[in-house]
């Protein structure tokens, strides 16, 4: 990879000039031309990306453009799709592309192509999937599967949790999900509560296997299950692994024979391609799995042929570089008009956070300049009764996402035109905003006093110019999540390389649990502890004192 600092080149300081020259530029007034909507939108398929709504003309468009091929993006895509070991600080590949390389053209890790280990694994997982699907894998006692159980956390829960979610209405009926990710033992005793051991599978989900949350609740589950079994051969049938750690997995007691594989260049969180997707197709079906795959290959193919311009991804990751690097927003929403997608901001809040959350460059030195936005977000039309008021009206720019189907899974009544209607008003509201004659003038129709409306016309006035994406799926189907779930993907790919960072990494995880582990033996006696700071030795020895 290379150690471009975007902020020394010369898109940098144009887009710094424009950002003064544009300071005051209005989105509402780029409006004025007519075609802004199909010069400012893409499509690919059934997906409609529509990023009009942006505080962005066709400089700063082409400057952001030039960015993105002097911070030599081309060559890094290449990189990524092609096997180079691009996370460099852990010396490996990033080939979730290659889990859904549907071409099965060779992709290659260090001279070996990895395609047939790729395909050997989703034949494994077909077999597997097929018989939790079709009702024709047994558990101990004879009966078939109800109930699956994922325990994993981190990558190894929010992508499968956020696509079983959003594809509920490809469930297969006779099968209930759940996950168990916090080691907070409230997590799998609720969770234990609502399964029988005779006719529950457990999926432990680790990448590393070692991870102490999902280690504590793998055995918590095995001890249960053995409590009521009795028979340690019984555990073949009723647990799985999904790990890259095949020492650790027949370790734990699992055969290998039930592991599902995957590769260290699976990073944790772009994991629900690999092995860690099986739960995913056990409940909505091997085939519907695939359709998942081939809709992120589409994706795919889209990011590494199309030129810039015309790219989702890149466009998305240029605009949202516009919107943090330039106009100074610190976060941004994911709001999806559609209840099945409630986990889907949760799941890029992983993606993003975890991956562009740095400040230290590809070469090792302090970034000077801002990095990954803080992601957050709820499905609309929840947010706009709760946090809406802030987006709207509050004093940091908050750039949104907003994702809607055309189509829903439940069509009833008008449920979803009034969803849709307030899809679209929000962004247009957002945009617009509510001068303050308008508001006097509404408030005189409405026959306000004029002491009235001195007082309260200004807070009903609404500035406007804050940033919009909308996202319109014909439907949620396995293959358009496919879709949305890579161009997320490579949009953060994007914006890590511009910013010069590494995105594949997470040494910022790794200082608390190490701390954890130390202070796990202290908390098991009654003696002081003064070890720490006096404030965590306060709290631990309070935390003593109260539990006795
Ligand atoms: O899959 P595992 O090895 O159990 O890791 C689970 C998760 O924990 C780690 O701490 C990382 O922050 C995540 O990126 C990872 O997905």
């Amino acid at each position: 990879m290379n150690t471009i600092n975007p902020s020394t080149t010369p898109a940098w300081g144009r887009l710094v000039s424009l950002q003064e020259k544009y300071k005051h530029l209005s989105i509402k007034s780029l409006f004025e031309k007519s075609e802004r909507f199909e010069r400012y939108s893409l499509q690919l398929e059934d997906l409609l990306v529509d990023y009009s709504k942006n505080r962005v003309n066709g400089e700063i468009f082409s400057a952001l453009m030039d960015l993105a091929r002097e911070t030599e993006l081309h060559q890094a895509i290449e990189s990524m799709f092609s096997g180079v070991a691009i996370n460099q600080t852990e010396n490996r590949a990033v080939l979730h592309t290659a889990l859904r390389n549907r071409s099965n053209h060779p992709v290659y890790v260090d001279g070996k192509d990895v395609m047939p280990e790729i395909n050997s694994v989703l034949t494994q997982m077909k077999g597997f999937a097929d018989q939790i699907h079709g009702g024709t894998w047994l558990g101990y006692t004879g009966k078939p599967i109800k109930s699956l159980v994922n325990i994993g956390i981190g990558g190894s829960d929010l992508g499968p949790v956020m696509v079983t979610e959003a594809l509920k209405p490809f469930q297969n009926p006779n099968l209930e999900i759940f996950f168990v990710s916090n080691v907070d033992g409230t997590h799998i005793a609720e969770t234990l509560k609502k399964v029988d051991p005779e006719t529950t599978l457990f999926f432990i989900a680790s990448k590393t296997f070692t991870t102490q949350e999902t280690m504590t609740n793998a055995h918590t589950a095995r001890s249960w299950f053995l409590e009521q079994a009795k028979d340690e051969s019984a555990v073949a049938k009723h647990f799985v692994a999904l790990s890259t750690n095949s020492k650790a997995v027949a370790a734990f007691g699992i055969d290998t024979k039930n592991m599902f594989a995957f590769w260290d260049w699976v990073g944790g969180r772009y994991s629900l391609w690999s092995a860690i997707g099986l739960p995913i197709a056990c409940v909505i079906g091997f085939d519907k799995f695939e359709q998942l795959l081939s809709g992120a290959y589409s994706m795919d193919e889209h990011f590494r042929h199309s030129t810039f311009e015309r790219n989702i991804p890149v466009v998305l990751a240029m605009i949202g570089i516009w919107n943090t690097n330039f106009l100074g927003a610190a976060s941004e929403a994911i709001l999806p008009y559609d209840q099945y997608l409630h986990r889907f901001a949760a799941y890029f809040q992983q993606g993003n956070m975890e991956s562009n959350g740095k400040y230290v460059t590809r070469q090792g030195d302090k970034v000077n300049y801002s990095t990954g936005p803080i992601i957050w977000g709820e499905p609309g039309t929840n947010g706009q009764h709760a946090f809406y008021q802030l987006i709207h009206q509050g004093t940091h720019l908050i750039p949104c996402d907003f994702i809607a189907p055309a189509i829903s899974h439940n069509p009833i009544g008008d449920h979803h035109q009034k969803l849709l209607s307030n899809f679209f008003a929000q962004t247009e509201a957002l945009m617009k905003g509510k001068p303050l004659d308008e508001v006097h003038a509404e408030m005189r129709k409405a026959g306000k006093s004029e002491s009235e409306i001195d007082q309260v016309a200004p807070h009903r006035v609404f500035e406007g110019n804050r940033p919009t994406n909308s996202i319109l799926v014909k439907k949620i189907t396995p293959y358009t999540l496919g879709q949305l779930i890579a161009m997320y993907e490579h949009k953060i790919f994007v914006q890590g390389v511009v910013w010069n960072i590494f995105s594949f990494d997470q040494w910022g995880v790794e200082l608390g649990k190490v701390l954890a582990n130390g202070i796990l033996p202290e908390l098991a006696g009654e003696e002081e502890v003064t070890s720490h700071d006096s404030s965590t030795n306060g709290l631990i020895n309070a935390y003593k004192a109260m539990r006795k």
